[in-house]
């Protein structure tokens, strides 16, 4: 089965409700900008590649609303439109980077604005489809880092569901079994909102590759026990000091990994790392409702009165990060080096095409 988390069709946006899965399997029809941004904000749409992708293609909707016939006042309309579509959701730079990819199409585009809103709608399917090669791609890589047989240890959902299709970590997992080495999944749980328990482990079943979901607390124990062959992971921002920023939890995975001396990999395309961040320090963390700490598929399990601490994402340090796969190979430390001389690569061949 070939999962497709956002398309285009008949002028709008359709968007697949991950909060439904694995149970429904139901399309939200977006006609406008706005309903885009809620179901980024409300995660119907989520991991950052995917919310890339939906961002573009909603700045198709906002640029064909917007009603001017000067191209000028046209690409600044579009501007602010961008600006309110990038603060959707704050970690994944992936949303940032897409919104700028579409002015940057629209500043480049010649004529009329008819003609630019065009050019926007063709770069939007463009980086649809360029994001499900580069997963291959990625994939390829990431598949020669998998001995047969092996178990691989999951974060989160960073899968087709979170990226135009085929995925990044789970990417590496489906390459893995494409090559014939017959690998298996562990996909932690992730609390709180269990894209590993539900998301993960639904994309697997559907590809035939045997998967275990585990409570995130367990990391250790399965470890200890000599369970897991190698952790792969996705990430919603790297610095370039390769300190990684992904899913709550993923700094404890990696802890549990160094300790028990397993791989531990981050597979991420390259607009995931962000030159603009030299590390940590300039990742923003995003913070959600505390609701989704203290209530489980809407049944309250806290104590009524208590709060919560609900910060979305974690930062491994850089450290601890055996490898970055990416779309043009495996990254390896020093990371500042390495991952400097990709990102000049991408540019030089950018500017080549
Ligand atoms: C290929 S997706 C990588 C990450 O975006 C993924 O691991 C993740 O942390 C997603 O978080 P989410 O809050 O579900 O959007």
């Amino acid at each position: 089965m070939t999962i497709r988390p956002i398309y285009w069709q008949d002028e709008a946006v359709m968007i697949l409700d991950q909060r439904l899965l694995p149970g429904k399997l139901v399309y939200l029809p977006c006609r406008d900008m706005r309903r885009v941004i809620h179901c980024i904000k409300t995660l119907a749409v989520r991991g950052a590649p995917a919310i890339g992708v939906a961002a573009a293609m909603g700045l198709v909707l906002a640029a064909r609303a917007i009603k001017a016939d000067d191209p000028a006042k046209f690409r600044a309309a579009l501007a602010r439109r961008a600006q309110v579509m990038a603060q959707a959701r704050p970690t994944a730079v992936n949303l940032a980077w897409a919104c700028g990819q579409m002015l940057e199409t629209a500043r480049a585009a010649e004529g009329e604005v008819s003609a630019i809103v065009e050019a926007l709608y063709h770069k939007s399917q463009r980086m649809l489809e360029d994001d499900i090669a580069i997963n291959q791609a990625m994939g390829r890589h990431g598949a020669a880092l998998v001995p047969h047989g092996a178990t691989i240890l999951t974060h989160c959902n960073a899968g087709a569901l979170a990226t135009g299709g085929y995925g990044t970590a789970l990417g590496v997992a489906r390459a893995a079994a494409e090559a014939g080495k017959n690998p298996s999944v562990i996909a932690d749980e992730t609390r709180p909102l269990l894209q590993g328990a539900r998301l993960t482990a639904w994309e697997m079943v559907q590809e035939n590759i045997p998967v275990r979901v585990a409570p995130d607390s367990a990391v250790g124990v399965i470890m200890s026990r000599g369970m897991v062959d190698l952790v792969v992971v996705g990430a919603d921002r790297i610095a370039m000091n390769g300190d990684v920023a992904n899913k709550v939890g993923t700094f404890n995975v990696a802890l549990q990994a160094q300790r028990h001396g397993v791989p531990f990999y981050v597979a991420a395309p390259l607009s995931t790392i962000d030159p603009g961040a030299k590390s940590a320090d300039d990742i923003p963390i995003e913070e959600r409702a505390a609701v989704e700490i203290t209530k489980l598929g809407g049944r309250a399990i806290a104590a009524p009165g208590a709060g919560a601490i609900n910060f979305a994402f974690d930062v491994t340090p850089n450290d601890l990060v055996t490898a970055i796969i990416t779309e043009v190979g495996v990254l390896r430390p020093p990371y500042e080096k390495s991952l400097a001389q990709a990102k000049a690569n991408e540019k030089i061949q950018g500017a080549g095409r």
